[in-house]
């Protein structure tokens, strides 16, 4: 299988606190890969160095065959198009509506695009996320898990080939968690996308991890199935899971 993106050996600190130590993974064409991990075990740190937004101390950072601490900012920006961020807080502009939201990125990137293109695109990524009739609200008009599918919805409108989620689920109902689940596994069939999703929720780590990698020590001590994980005996892991409720 092809790999979209290879870390190997990454170190990154910050003055005298390592945060990641020797850090190896792979992730695959086509997968979900959870990373999962408590606060402050560097999981956001990784995402950042990933997209280039922080550099690596040591080791090797390979995206998309491209190796990011050789990068000039022109590359870099190439290269983070073809990335899509969900980010905690859903990153709007609460001062556009929905549509204006949306067609922010394809503006800003896209030269000579027409009208009638970008308001085809804009309802595309608008049904792929089944808010639609959301086009013309605010932000402000939004719930919690709307804001979170706009979120996503800003990034498919690029067409990225990797999806970075920071904690996708945080701060949403049980409810909305499994529809953005829903949404986080459809996005992977209908956009082809390999992505790495940050979480500590394990009912969201078992329902869209392919593959899931437990962050801690600064490193990917372990990885596999969700089964295969949770069936570790490691105290480290059993103590993590042990205080995260999970529905089967
Ligand atoms: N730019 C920075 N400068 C200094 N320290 C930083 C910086 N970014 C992150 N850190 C530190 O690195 C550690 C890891 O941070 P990170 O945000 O990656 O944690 P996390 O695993 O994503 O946690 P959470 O689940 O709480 O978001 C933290 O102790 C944080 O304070």
């Amino acid at each position: 299988m092809n790999k979209v993106i290879e870390i190997e050996h990454l170190y990154k600190s910050f003055g005298d606190r390592d945060i990641l130590i020797d850090a190896t993974i792979d992730l695959y064409q086509g997968e979900n890969l959870v990373v999962l991990g408590r606060s402050g075990t560097g999981k956001s740190v990784l995402i950042k160095i990933i997209a280039g937004l922080l550099t690596a101390d040591q080791g090797k950072v390979n995206v998309l065959g491209r190796d990011v601490n050789k990068l000039n900012i022109k590359q870099l920006n190439e290269l983070r198009l073809k990335i899509g961020f969900s980010f905690q807080n859903s990153a709007l502009y609460d001062s556009m509506t929905v549509r204006e939201n949306l067609e922010f990125p394809l503006v800003r990137n896209i030269r000579n695009m027409t009208r009638s293109e970008i308001d085809k695109s804009v309802q595309e990524v608008l049904e792929s996320v089944g808010l639609l009739q959301a086009i013309d609200q605010m932000p402000s008009e939004l719930s919690g898990g709307q804001k979170k599918r706009i979120g996503i919805a800003r990034t498919l409108i690029m067409n990225p080939e990797i999806m970075l989620y920071d904690e996708p689920t945080a701060g949403l109902d049980p409810i909305t968690c499994i529809e953005i689940n829903q949404l986080i596994n459809e996005v992977k069939e209908n956009y082809h996308t390999s992505s790495i999703i940050i979480t500590h929720d394990l009912t969201c780590a078992k329902a869209v991890g392919d593959r899931v990698a437990v962050l801690f020590d600064g490193n990917f001590k372990i990885q596999g199935t969700f089964d295969e994980v949770f069936k570790n005996q490691d105290p480290r892991i059993k103590s993590f899971y042990d205080y995260n409720f999970i529905e089967n």
